[in-house]
């Protein structure tokens, strides 16, 4: 087939493709400059040019992919260190605290030294679900917060009171109280890191505390300085465990229980150093993206009552009032759909996914060329009817592998239409454990709890699409026991 060249890709052209002003003159052009909100500029984009479009940002050249079979097309593409840009005020912490750098902003050789031997024990299904029991006494201890009902005016802070105890228990092995309050991890310097963090890479590259400590990152600072001093002391903690067992010949013990902490220490390609940045790395990770995921999945259980049925009849023919198991979970086809179809409707990352060319590659018919930098557009997919008929509901049917005719009219036909977790050797490494948390506490709690939002809320939530999507406003809900 004929391949055309990369100059014929559709897009802004003369003086609205010229390096750093193009693309400012060009969304002036078209009205949405002011209040510049990224998932409105590229969905005018669309409209303009099409499901493949080429734009200057800065010096460089991006490509806009807005149709999962294209998307398909690029993740075919072997790309064997995936560039990311990073986060300047984490390298900036890094540096001043003479710290190993984070995976965030790690490339190349010095990335996948990090990455390679936390992936083996992240992504490998046997060493996550050997967790299932330690986040059932966790999520055991949430529910019975609630075991009488009540009213929760703030879902997703209490909701980031489970999750920040589930990863302190993956990362440092750890009770922090967190769920009970008075914890010496204090949830509120993690709401300050995601803050600090969003500002910075809102802040196209503006990066004045290279200069002088700013206000930005001074909060930066205190917050990483608080967390730090807590890995530390579980780093030092489990150091000396490990030395005692291993003079009493108990060693083994250790490495084949669920303790990610020890597995790292023990791993012969990684310095306590290293372990402590990629022990925070997870936490900071792992606690915005799944309290938010969370808080937007019980809220359309609660605004969609027969789904929340549905679900709860599940989890009651498998477990009835036993605890949740590794089994029991396998035999939740409709808990998983209901996950698959939060991530769908409310997509976390927004816009999607990014891909910096390694080598010059044909995509679309077109020659794109080494270096060009790629943005997947799975939000506007997700958001799309033309993939996924009543976009803008909750229908975990999809999902299913079913042949009931409701699923067959709405099923999901396009897997690449929705990567919530990325793809590729970058993707996310905390996939499984998140999966694993979301599943544990909604089985929990609605094996026992009804919910409900109070009267005058319905509606899909509105979201602020931060590095993470989160919920625009406060959720609230009602609780009562399951009648
Ligand atoms: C539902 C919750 C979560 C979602 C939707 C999510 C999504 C993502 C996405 C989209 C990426 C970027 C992939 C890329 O750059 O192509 C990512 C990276 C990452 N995630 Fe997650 N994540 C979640 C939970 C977690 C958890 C629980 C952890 C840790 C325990 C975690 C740790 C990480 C880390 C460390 C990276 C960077 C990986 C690297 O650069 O090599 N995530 N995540």
């Amino acid at each position: 087939p004929l391949v055309r060249p990369f100059g014929e890709v559709p897009g802004p052209r003369g003086k609205f493709a010229l390096p750093y002003i193009g693309t400012m003159l060009f969304s002036n052009s078209i009205g949405e400059l002011k209040n510049f909100e990224f998932h409105r500029f590229a969905a005018h984009v669309q409209q303009l040019y099409g499901d493949f479009v080429k734009l200057r940002i800065k010096d460089k050249w991006n490509i806009f992919v807005f149709h999962p079979d294209i998307a398909r097309e690029i993740f075919k593409i072997n790309i064997k260190n995936p560039y990311r840009p990073g986060v300047g005020v984490f390298r900036e912490y890094s540096k001043n605290r003479k710290q190993y750098p984070s995976l965030a902003n790690l490339n190349g050789e010095e990335w996948a030294k990090l990455r390679r031997p936390t992936q083996e024990l992240m992504l490998r299904p046997a060493a996550v679900s050997a967790y299932v029991s330690i986040l059932a006494r966790v999520a055991d201890d949430f529910v019975e917060l609630y075991k009488h009902g009540g009213f929760v005016d703030d879902l997703r802070q209490q909701l980031l009171r489970y999750v920040t105890e589930s990863t302190g228990m993956l990362c440092f092995n750890k009770r922090f109280g967190c769920i009970e309050g008075g914890s010496i991890l204090d949830i509120k310097y993690l709401e300050d890191i995601f803050d600090a963090t969003d500002k910075d890479v809102r802040s196209f590259g503006l990066q004045l505390y290279r200069l002088f400590p700013t206000p930005l990152y001074r909060k930066f600072e205190r917050a990483a300085d608080h967390l730090f001093g807590i890995a530390d002391v579980a780093i030092v903690d489990a150091i000396q465990t490990l030395e005692t067992a291993r003079a009493e010949g108990r060693l083994e013990e250790y490495l084949q229980g669920p303790h990610l902490l020890y597995a790292l220490l023990s791993h012969p390609k990684m310095t306590g150093e290293m372990v402590e940045r990629v022990l925070m790395d997870l936490f900071v990770a792992g606690v915005e993206s799944t309290s938010s995921v969370l808080t937007f999945l019980w809220y359309e259980l609660a605004r969609n009552p027969e789904k929340q049925k549905i679900l709860q009849q599940e989890i009651t023919s498998v477990c009835g009032n036993a605890d949740i198991t590794k089994e029991s979970l396998s035999e939740m086809p409709y808990l998983k759909a209901c996950i698959k179809e939060i991530l769908r409707l409310y997509p976390p990352t927004a816009p999607g996914s990014f891909v910096r060319l390694e080598k010059d590659a044909v995509i679309s018919g077109y020659e794109i060329p080494t270096g060009t930098e790629i943005l997947i557009f799975t939000q506007h997919m997700c958001e799309n009817e033309q993939f996924f008929s009543h976009p803008d509901k909750f229908l975990p049917e999809r999902f299913l592998r079913s042949n009931n005719p409701l699923t067959s009219t709405i099923r999901n036909t396009h897997p690449s239409a929705t990567l919530p977790f990325g793809f590729g050797p970058r993707s996310c490494i905390g996939q499984r454990f998140a999966e694993l948390e979301i599943q544990i506490i909604t089985a929990k709690f609605f094996q026992q709890l009804d919910v409900s939002l109070p009267e005058g809320s319905s509606g899909k939530l509105e979201r602020i699409f931060r590095i993470f999507s989160a919920p625009k406003d406060k959720v609230s809900i009602v609780i009562k026991r399951r009648s």
